[in-house]
């Protein structure tokens, strides 16, 4: 299987029954008692209310025939009050129970809601890096959203809805049979077994246009999200009516399928009302005619007329309860598979933590790609030893960051060894690896939220004088004292409320407040002024004192002081050694020292 890719959408293990028996643990969850004996609660007030319901018809009969007895005989008006009293109560405890049974009922539902949405969030996250590069994140909420929902629904309709019916229809064809014979149980029958198969057969012709009408939906709010997050990018480009068409179209596409999805809507409606009223018809008809022979009373007219009334008012449902259960699989099966997707880094079994003693990092003969029919680092070594300072450098696209997210793990090599203190890192957990590297990326992406918050989130639990010292440390303190609101700022989406140079210090801060043994730059200075770039560069070499950095960067003033300097060319290690050393080779970085040198000259003689 292809790394982090969904399972197929036909994969077998998520038909409708597949999906059904994974979803049924969260109507019985095994952990939890009381939960359990919630359900039991629920299933209790649905018997109570279907024996209720069933008991109706019979007080009605009752005081109909009591009526039709001569008027004004005394007990005929007694008993026919004692019935219409008995069906008005039996009316109010029907809804009675079924209250109840949702009370008792709520909390299994929401439960399930809540566990299923944790498991997705948390799986989400355990997801590579190639998973996140290729969605989509407003298709990928959506699924969510939607497979969530949709199991409250199922457990609902499940329990009070199809079990119910079921009891209803076999309790009414024993009491027809009893009361008429076997000519009104086998038109019953008959109209039921139609009416579920057109139900059936126009459901699943409606659920593919529902399939489509759902993509259609997940693509127009991915083309809104994707456009509304690059505002910017749009604005420069003058692209809005470009954007707008975009949307305009899958918008339209989406109408006309929402369309095409409720016109169906209303053919199944037409196509049960046919079945249901074609009963009704023949069964009063035939009653009446009982009647007429002196065999049947006014009562039965009633009795066989509120019963089949009963018994397809849950059935009427029963077409929208198919097609939510249809769809409510669909929705299920679409999320299931979100979780079944496959991760492609994962801890090894009973890997254990990684230990650093002495932080060290090795690249041992690495070689990597993307994509399978693209290699970018071809057998690259090297060493940072503990303690130590080195920089990568070299052309754009050479594969600078790449080493950067293979020290992550983001990705696994295809073949070689990334060790740190000695220890491979595919061996170890990846929570304990990432807790020994800290990374201050080219361009830093803040949460949405305060200042505080984003430093503070460098380590879970950091207390207001960490914050402040590391904030110190990243030269954004007196920045921040300026702001009126201080710590409390907040920061916009993505960080877009600061300056490019404030950002990356907020981010810089962050990995301080982390403190980790292991420090990556990845052109962090890159978005900065040339005096700050000073102020960071000199905080950066205060943290470096005691712990091994790698600095990935373009501007070799900025790395020239490093213990080694590795020069990266398209994936290979071309040279290495100190500034003195690579400049006395003569080689690509004496060529790019000179060159930027040449550069930085013509500025200053601009400026003059
Ligand atoms: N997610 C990805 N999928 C496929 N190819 C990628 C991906 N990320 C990077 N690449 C490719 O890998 C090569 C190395 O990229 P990398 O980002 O490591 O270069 P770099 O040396 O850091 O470049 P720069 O100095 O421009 O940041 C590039 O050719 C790039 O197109």
């Amino acid at each position: 299987m292809p790394p982090d890719t969904p399972t197929s959408p036909k994969d077998a293990r998520h038909d409708g029954w597949a999906t059904l028996k994974r979803f049924l643990p969260y109507l019985w969850p095994a952990d939890n008692a009381i939960l359990r004996r919630r359900v039991m609660g629920a299933v209790v007030m649905v018997l109570l209310g279907k024996a209720t319901t069933l008991a109706l018809p019979f007080a009605y009969k009752k005081a109909v025939d009591a009526m039709t007895l001569p008027a004004g005989a005394q007990p005929a008006l007694t008993v026919a009050l004692a019935f219409v009293l008995a069906y008005a109560l039996g009316r109010f405890a029907g809804v009675l129970f079924d209250n109840l049974r949702n009370i008792v009922f709520e909390r299994v539902g929401q439960d399930a809601t809540r566990h299923l949405a944790e498991n997705v969030f948390a799986r989400l996250h355990k997801l590579s890096l190639r998973f996140h590069l290729a969605r989509r994140t407003g298709e990928v909420t959506k699924v969510i959203e939607r497979g969530t929902k949709s199991i409250d629904t199922m457990l609902y309709f499940l329990l009070f809805n199809i079990a119910p019916t079921v009891i209803e229809l076999t309790a009414v064809i024993v009491i027809f049979w009893l009361n008429f014979g076997l000519g009104l149980v086998t038109a019953t029958i008959l109209a039921v077994i139609a009416y579920v198969y057109a139900t059936r057969t126009i459901t699943e012709w409606r659920t593919a246009l529902r399939e489509k009408m759902n993509r259609l939906d997940g693509q127009a709010l991915a083309r809104a999200v994707d456009s509304l997050l690059n505002y910017e990018t749009v604005k420069y480009f003058g692209a809005e009516s470009r954007e707008e068409a975009r949307y305009a179209s899958a918008a339209r596409a989406y109408a006309d399928a929402a369309v095409k999805s409720e016109n169906s809507l209303g053919l199944l409606n037409i196509a049960q009302a046919l079945i249901v009223n074609l009963l009704m018809a023949g069964a009063m008809a035939w009653t009446v005619y009982g009647w007429s022979q002196g065999r049947l009373t006014v009562g039965d007219l009633v009795f066989v007329n509120t019963y089949l009334t009963q018994l397809f008012r849950p059935l009427d449902m029963l077409g929208m309860v198919y097609r939510t259960i249809r769809q409510g699989l669909i929705d299920m099966a679409e999320m299931f598979r979100l979780i079944d997707t496959h991760i492609e880094v994962a801890d090894a079994p009973d890997a254990p933590a990684l230990v650093v003693n002495r932080p060290s990092v090795t690249f041992d003969n690495v070689v990597f790609g993307y994509d399978r029919d693209r290699e970018i680092l071809h057998g690259l070594s090297f060493e940072a030893p503990a303690g130590s300072r080195v920089a990568i450098v070299g052309p754009s696209g050479a594969g600078k960051s790449t080493i950067a997210r293979l020290l992550f793990r983001f990705y696994d090599p295809w073949s070689g060894r990334i060790l740190i203190d000695g220890q491979d890192i595919a061996g170890v957990t990846q929570a304990s690896l990432r807790a020994a590297l800290g990374i201050v990326p080219q361009d830093s992406v803040l949460f949405n939220d305060t200042i505080g918050y984003n430093i503070a989130y460098g380590r879970d639990g950091a207390g207001m004088a960490e914050v402040e010292a590391a904030a110190k440390g990243a030269a954004i303190a007196d920045f921040i004292a300026r702001l009126p609101q201080g710590y409390d700022t907040e920061v916009g989406e993505r960080g877009l409320k600061l300056s490019g140079g404030e950002k990356q210090r907020v981010a810089i801060a962050r990995t301080l407040v982390k403190n980790p043994p292991i420090l990556l730059f990845d052109e962090a200075t890159s978005a900065l002024d040339t005096r700050t770039e000073q102020d960071i560069l000199s905080t950066m070499r205060a943290v470096a004192s005691h712990r091994t950095t790698i600095s990935i960067a373009h501007r070799l003033s900025t790395i020239a002081d490093s213990d080694t300097i590795l020069v990266l060319d398209q994936g290979r290690l071309s040279e290495q050694g100190n500034h003195a050393d690579l400049l006395r080779r003569d080689g690509l970085y004496a060529e790019m020292w000179a060159r930027q040198a040449a550069e930085s000259a013509e500025v200053s003689e601009a400026a003059e």
